[in-house]
């Protein structure tokens, strides 16, 4: 079995490309964007709202712009792209250090953990995203085939005298949550 990159079936003749590495040494494999997407400011909307009610007669109070606020809500960017490994290996998802370089793009969880168990997952195929945040200003559209972040195979070690846990994997971003 050891480890590799399939396309998703949803995206199976769409020219999608498997995540490849660039140099001769590169630890990650370099994940392209699936299909067009557009990744909106978090902050535009709110401003927008705050200075349409500047200067209004009955500004907004402070309460009512905060209550207009979006959260750091991540936009979950599809890659078309499921990994399998061994039993003991994790992938890491990292960001691209050009990323917020260039376009503003940060990585809201630090690095994204794709399990072993989560390869042909019942709900979406094991198909991996990227959680990115646009925190500049203007809206980021971003093209298919774009590179978007990177993957490291690692291995784990396992504590001593632990709980085997019993559940199957489902699916993910909070699948495992009991409430
Ligand atoms: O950036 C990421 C992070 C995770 N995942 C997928 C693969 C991973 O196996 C699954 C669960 O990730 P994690 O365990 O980090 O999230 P969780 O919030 O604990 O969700 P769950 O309860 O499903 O484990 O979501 C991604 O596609 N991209
Ligand atoms: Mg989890």
């Amino acid at each position: 079995m050891h480890r590799g990159f399939e396309i998703v079936s949803k995206y199976a003749g769409q020219n999608i490309n498997v995540p490849y590495r660039t140099t001769q040494q590169a630890a990650g494999y370099d994940f392209e964007c699936a299909e067009d997407f557009t990744l909106p400011s978090i902050w535009r909307h709110d401003l927008l709202h705050a200075f349409k009610h500047l200067g209004q007669r009955n500004p907004l109070t402070t309460e009512e712009l905060v209550a207009g606020q979006h959260d750091l809500k991540p936009w979950l960017v599809p890659t078309g792209v499921k990994a399998y490994m061994e039993p003991g290996e994790v992938l890491l998802l990292a960001n691209r250090s050009s990323n917020p370089l260039k376009h503003n793009l940060i990585l809201p969880n630090g690095v994204g953990v794709i399990d072993a168990d989560y390869y042909n997952n019942d709900k979406n195929e094991g198909e991996i995203f990227v959680q990115l945040v646009n925190v500049g200003l203007k809206d980021v559209v971003i093209k298919k085939g774009q590179r978007i972040a990177q993957g490291i195979f690692m291995p784990f070690l396992l504590a001593d005298g632990e709980r085997i846990p019993s559940q199957q994997r489902t699916g993910g971003f909070g699948s495992s949550d009991l409430n």
